[in-house]
């Protein structure tokens, strides 16, 4: 899951710094790499590179990122390779010149990319799909044989990216002179959110991304999210304009934002990320007390960060006492996003570890918000056993995760989903649990759609297994898992055009 935004100044003070602060707010959803475009006089301004946002800008870069409007990106591969040729945002000199961030994961790049060479006649320097998707554009935009483009004309060019694209995307781009522009894919699978505030000569500023806690804490406020299918246009002139570009969008936004990738303070889609994870807990608790209503609990741990929230409710629910019994060193970022296991492996020690009088002879609860390749379960089991805990429970405040995600979270093999041809016997076994209670998919749905009921749905597929975009065949997901297993190693990287001399 990666992280966009874009910002427009229209009193023409720099955006560089508006935009590092905005990425390091938006650093949960991609840890891997960061990217900054700006935009002055019609020139274009870069930095990226793999690494945290406070370390790819130096001082002497974020002296260079001049000019009033710009887009930054953060990354977490889903596609391609970690090379930090891939890190975004992309750039492309024709038309106009356009720089693209991308969230999400295209499921039909392959094709696309061989329609780029042949029909549209572009060049393509990486594995990037992100990439792939910025020629389309580029391409479309071409299309309309303006010198200089309207908004219209943009709104026409994502019209045609929505006929020609699959998959998930929110995307965030700039065209040289002209403005920041948006769009969101026609189920709304990636959030994108609107935002402005007044500044010092009192016209409007312009933000839109991933999440809304970037607007909180940069001071604008939320104008709207962007509706699936919808594009948002905001000039350097001051103007902000919103199209529907697509003829049959579906709401369907992806529930693993609201399970996992959001930080609870943000508002995606009118619902409240930190009032589901609440609503997720007491399902849960109710859950637990109904099945196992004589359970000899005596203590509900989270395993931080993310399942702080249901954990907290849970307890509550089954009114039981809550304790922080893992301390989580501040300095380890979140480990489901790091590439490569054994990494992923190695850091969820590193990250967590056990305060002994919280477990010492007591029969602890352990809560996380989802279990995916078990990697974090069967390690903090083990550790609570260590500790001295009597009985080790553990619960999932997501179902089981079963099928590969296509649409922008890097779990591409079915393989290597733990419960993947397991019944939750076997995977409590596999962790060392004394027992293990997921939460029903019916529950987890109620629990986020009770924050906006005009949703009609969300994409469940890594639950469920079914793909809301209908394209995805069993051939595909073998590809994939083919192409993706394991994550690619760095050194199978593309030769691509690297940022030199710094
Ligand atoms: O079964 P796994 O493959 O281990 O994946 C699931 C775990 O990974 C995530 O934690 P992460 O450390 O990424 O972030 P967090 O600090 O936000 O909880 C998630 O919250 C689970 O704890
Ligand atoms: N997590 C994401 O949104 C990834 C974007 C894009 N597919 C990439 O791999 O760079
Ligand atoms: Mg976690």
């Amino acid at each position: 899951m990666c992280g966009v935004i874009g910002i427009v100044h229209t009193d023409e003070t720099l955006v560089n710094q508006s935009i590092y602060d905005g990425l390091t707010i938006l650093q949960h959803r991609g840890q891997d790499a960061a990217g900054i475009v700006t935009c002055h006089n019609g020139r274009f301004f870069q930095r990226k590179d793999n690494g945290l946002v406070k370390d790819v800008f130096r001082t002497r870069h974020m002296r260079e990122l001049i000019g009033s409007m710009g887009i930054g990106h953060v990354r977490y591969p889903t596609a391609g390779t970690s090379s930090s040729a891939e890190a975004q945002p992309f750039y492309v000199n024709a038309p106009y010149g356009i720089a693209m961030g991308h969230n999400g994961n295209l499921t039909n790049a392959q094709q696309l990319r061989k329609e780029i060479y042949t029909q549209d006649l572009r060049h393509l320097n990486t594995n990037s799909d992100s990439e792939v998707l910025l020629n389309v554009f580029a391409h479309e935009l071409m299309q309309q044989h303006k010198l200089k483009p309207e908004p219209a004309d943009i709104f026409a060019a994502i019209r045609r990216v929505h006929e020609r694209v699959r998959g998930g995307y929110a995307t965030v781009g700039m065209i040289a002179d002209i403005g920041v522009f948006a769009f969101r894919d026609p189920y709304g699978l990636r959030p994108l959110i609107v935002g402005e505030r007044e500044n010092a000569q009192g016209k409007k500023d312009y933000i839109v991304a991933s999440e809304s806690v970037a607007l909180d804490g940069l001071g604008f406020k939320v104008v709207r999210d962007v509706a699936p299918g919808e594009a948002v246009v905001m000039t350097q002139d001051g103007e902000l304009l919103f199209e529907q570009c697509h003829d049959n969008p579906q709401y369907a936004p992806c529930i693993f934002e609201f399970v996992y990738f959001a930080r609870p303070d943000s508002m995606i889609d009118g619902i409240s990320v930190y009032k589901a994870r609440l609503r997720m807990g007491r399902k849960l608790g109710e859950k637990i007390l109904r099945e196992w209503p004589d359970n000899d609990i005596d203590v509900v741990i989270p395993i931080p960060d993310t399942s702080r929230t249901s954990a907290l409710q849970l307890a509550e629910t089954l009114g039981k006492p809550y304790r922080e019994g893992f301390i989580k060193n501040r300095y380890i970022g979140r480990t489901f996003i790091m590439p490569g296991q054994q990494q992923r492996k190695k850091s969820v020690r590193q990250k967590l570890n056990p305060v002994g009088l919280e477990f010492e002879g007591k029969n602890v609860l352990l809560v996380d918000d989802s279990i995916v390749r078990g990697t974090t379960s069967g390690e903090i089991v083990q550790m609570a056993r260590d500790a001295g805990a009597n009985k080790v429970y553990f619960a999932s405040a997501a179902p089981p995760v079963r099928y590969p995600y296509v649409y922008g979270i890097d779990m591409p093999a079915a393989s290597e989903l733990i419960a993947n041809g397991r019944t939750v016997d076997e995977i409590a076994a596999f962790i060392g649990a004394d027992c293990l209670i997921y939460q029903d998919l019916d529950d987890l749905v109620d629990a986020v759609r009770e924050g906006n009921k005009v949703i009609p749905c969300f994409d469940t597929s890594c639950f469920s297994g079914e793909y809301v975009t209908g394209d995805i065949t069993p051939e595909y997901l073998a590809e994939l898992e083919r192409s993706r297993h394991g994550n690619q190693p760095v050194g199978d990287e593309p030769v691509g055009m690297t940022n030199v001399g710094e």
